[in-house]
């Protein structure tokens, strides 16, 4: 019985690793879960699925799930603090980071200490602090274990080829719901259009993200670290139909590429149960529904952000992280219809070009990083806004 920590467990992510643990009880077993503010669905959760300990990050809900969970016996923790307490809980053998943002770097750290294999779907920890957290998983010889779909593609594709040279790898990307709009189109697009995603029913923020492709660009960051490669190894390829997840290219030339339906409970199945596959009843792929696979060049003149992604990369240090805390601002103020979609790309790059850059941070560099750029980005959308 393996017993897996969610944080995160009311999203989109966590609610399908609930679902997986539903379909095997015999394998999984919830040590943890937690939740930012829908106590709700985080009461129901825990009388469905008993873990020891609940975690529900907003305060004031705090004694309205202690009361819910009272007769179960589960323990409830309040705080964003108590997310990096259970990540280290002792029972628990693996834990699913699918929390949303830079939140999830501390708790993932906390985990990677004490010892915890992660099965990574919060691949902003990676984007933020990618050459901390792998340095520290190789101290304390603990697996990150890739969840994002792209990224479990290349894992699996990698799989046997250990002693083998990657030569690059090619990252898929839908498009998004704008591919082949100009920035005319982009100028007055509102979120409402750019929350229908062609092809996965993912969070907001992600949904967001991959709209401007920045989400694309977080990933080619995520794998620089995940696979360590060199940026230049790292390709992005647009295919529209989102079948083939990703594909790497040895260095004789051979391609490998891991593919099927978009379904997020098979990475998410994958990275639990590594390195075994499971037997499931998820929907199968048929050629016939697709008679055409197509692969277009990502128009990096009209979607800036997944430029923005690569200069962060190139340039290293704390420029990902950023990069990253910008995003995450400017995607909360275009939900909110503070800020233009196109301001978005507008509002990173300054942050890029006006915080100090640091070549060699520590992890109080990538947390001061993380905070400036949040208060930057956060006056630049107020200025946009009056
Ligand atoms: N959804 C997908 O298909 C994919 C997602 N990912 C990545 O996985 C991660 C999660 O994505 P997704 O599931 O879509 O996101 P959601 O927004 O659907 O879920 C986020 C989860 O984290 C909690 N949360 C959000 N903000 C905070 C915070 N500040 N403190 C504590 N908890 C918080 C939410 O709680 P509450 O519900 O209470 O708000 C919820 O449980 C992201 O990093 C995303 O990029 C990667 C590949 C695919
Ligand atoms: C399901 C998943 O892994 C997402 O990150 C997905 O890749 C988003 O799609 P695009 O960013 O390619 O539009
Ligand atoms: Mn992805």
């Amino acid at each position: 019985m393996k017993n897996i920590s969610i944080l995160g467990s009311t999203g989109s992510i966590g609610t399908q690793a609930l679902e997986v643990v539903r379909d095997n009880p015999d394998i999984f077993k919830v040590s943890v879960l937690s939740a930012l503010k829908n106590a709700e669905l985080l009461i129901q959760q825990a009388k469905a699925f008993k873990p020891e300990v609940v975690v529900i990050c907003d305060e004031g809900q705090y004694l309205h799930v202690k009361e819910s969970l009272s007769p179960s016996g589960i323990k409830v923790l309040a705080g964003e603090d108590a997310l990096s307490e259970v990540a280290a809980y002792p029972q628990s053998d693996i834990v699913l980071t699918a929390l949303m943002g830079s939140v999830g770097l501390k708790p993932t750290i906390a985990a990677i200490k004490a010892g915890k294999n992660i099965a990574l779907a919060n691949k902003e920890t990676l984007v933020v602090a990618g050459e901390y957290i792998t340095a520290l998983a190789k101290a304390h010889q603990v697996k990150i274990l890739p969840v994002d779909s792209e990224h479990s593609a290349i894992f699996q594709c990698l799989v046997g080829e250990e002693q083998n040279e990657i030569e690059k790898i090619y990252l898929t990307a839908s498009g998004g719901p704008f591919i082949g709009k100009d920035r005319n189109f982009l100028s007055s697009v509102k979120k409402e259009q750019a929350l229908k995603h062609p092809n996965w029913v993912m969070g907001a923020k992600i949904t967001i993200d991959s709209a401007s492709l920045m989400n694309k660009g977080l990933e080619v960051i995520e794998a620089r670290w995940l696979f360590d490669l060199d940026v230049d190894q790292i390709d992005v390829i647009v295919h529209p139909q989102s079948i083939i997840h990703s594909i790497v290219q040895f260095n004789d030339g051979s391609m490998k590429a891991q593919m099927g339906v978009p379904d997020m409970k098979l990475p998410i199945q994958y990275a639990l149960n590594y390195p075994d596959r499971l037997k499931n009843t998820f929907k199968r792929f048929n050629f016939l529904d697709y008679p055409n696979f197509s692969f277009q060049k990502a128009d990096l003149e009209t979607f800036r952000n997944l430029n923005l992604a690569f200069q962060s990369l190139r340039k290293g240090g704390n420029m990902p992280c950023i990069l990253n805390a910008a995003n995450e601002v400017v995607v909360a103020a275009f939900l909110k219809d503070e800020i233009g979609f196109l301001q978005m790309s507008e509002v990173i790059e300054k942050c890029m070009e006006e915080i100090g850059f640091i070549a060699k941070p520590q992890l109080s560099d990538y947390l001061e990083t993380d905070k400036h750029s949040r208060i930057l980005a956060g006056e630049l959308v107020t200025k946009n806004i009056n």
